[in-house]
């Protein structure tokens, strides 16, 4: 059950209702702010499909994401998302703007990223791998089970020819807003990150919410 908010993270202004917070350290300082995209496909059905991508290289590299990048010079970042989709996986699709999250790194880069999240139901082209990305098909329960608290991926699955959502291989902050996503819900987040000494990326606090 999402509750009220009494103090959003820095970054985040308006009037939202917290569904998933956590972490005890202080929020992260930073300079700047970079812009980015991440664009996710989503065919409810027999299975309900979503389409990721596994990074092959760069940045986030081995983890399961959806398709993005940063906004160029002079681009909006619906138009980054749109280019991205395209270059990452070879395919165009009616992106809706849906989420917009906020991700600082200790000892990272001094800018914060700030991710613009977009979705869609349907796509044109044909889905392809290239040098970046991977794309693969993942199944997730019907959408009137998803809440943002559901673990998506021990949750009684539909459709046994996919694979579950690969929480174990994505962003560890991807499961607090998975659910807001599938269930069409706009999201806002801050997450605080360290590196550990795997060379992974470990949350230090976050607070995911909705629209009050
Ligand atoms: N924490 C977290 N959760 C979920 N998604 C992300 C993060 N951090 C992130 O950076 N991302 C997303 C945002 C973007 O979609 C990608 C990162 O973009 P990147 O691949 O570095 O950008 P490109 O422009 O494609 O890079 P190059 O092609 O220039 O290498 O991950």
């Amino acid at each position: 059950m999402a509750t009220r908010a009494s103090t959003l993270p820095p970054g985040i202004e308006g009037d939202f209702t917290e569904t998933s917070v956590g972490g005890n350290d202080s929020w992260l300082t930073y300079e700047t702010t970079r812009w980015y995209t991440n664009a996710f496909i989503i065919q409810e059905g027999s299975p309900n499909k979503l389409l990721l991508g596994y990074k092959k290289r760069g940045f986030g590299a081995h983890l399961y994401n959806g398709f993005g990048g940063k906004v160029e010079a002079g681009e909006s970042p619906a138009e980054a998302a749109a280019r991205e989709l395209k270059e990452e996986c070879g395919i165009d699709a009616p992106l809706q703007h849906c989420g917009s999250l906020l991700f600082v790194t200790r000892g990272g880069p001094e800018w914060a990223f700030q991710i613009e999240i977009y979705r869609a139901e349907e796509y044109s082209g044909t889905l392809t791998e290239t040098d970046e990305m991977r794309p693969e098909w993942f199944r997730y329960p019907n959408i009137a089970d998803v809440t943002p608290s559901t673990d998506l991926a021990v949750t009684k699955e539909n459709g046994e020819s996919l694979p579950p959502i690969p929480y174990d291989t994505m962003w560890p902050d991807d499961v607090h807003w998975m659910p807001l996503l599938l269930a069409g819900r706009h999201f806002v987040g801050r997450a605080d990150f360290e590196l550990d000494n795997e060379g992974k990326y470990k949350m230090l606090r976050w607070w995911f919410g909705v629209p009050a």
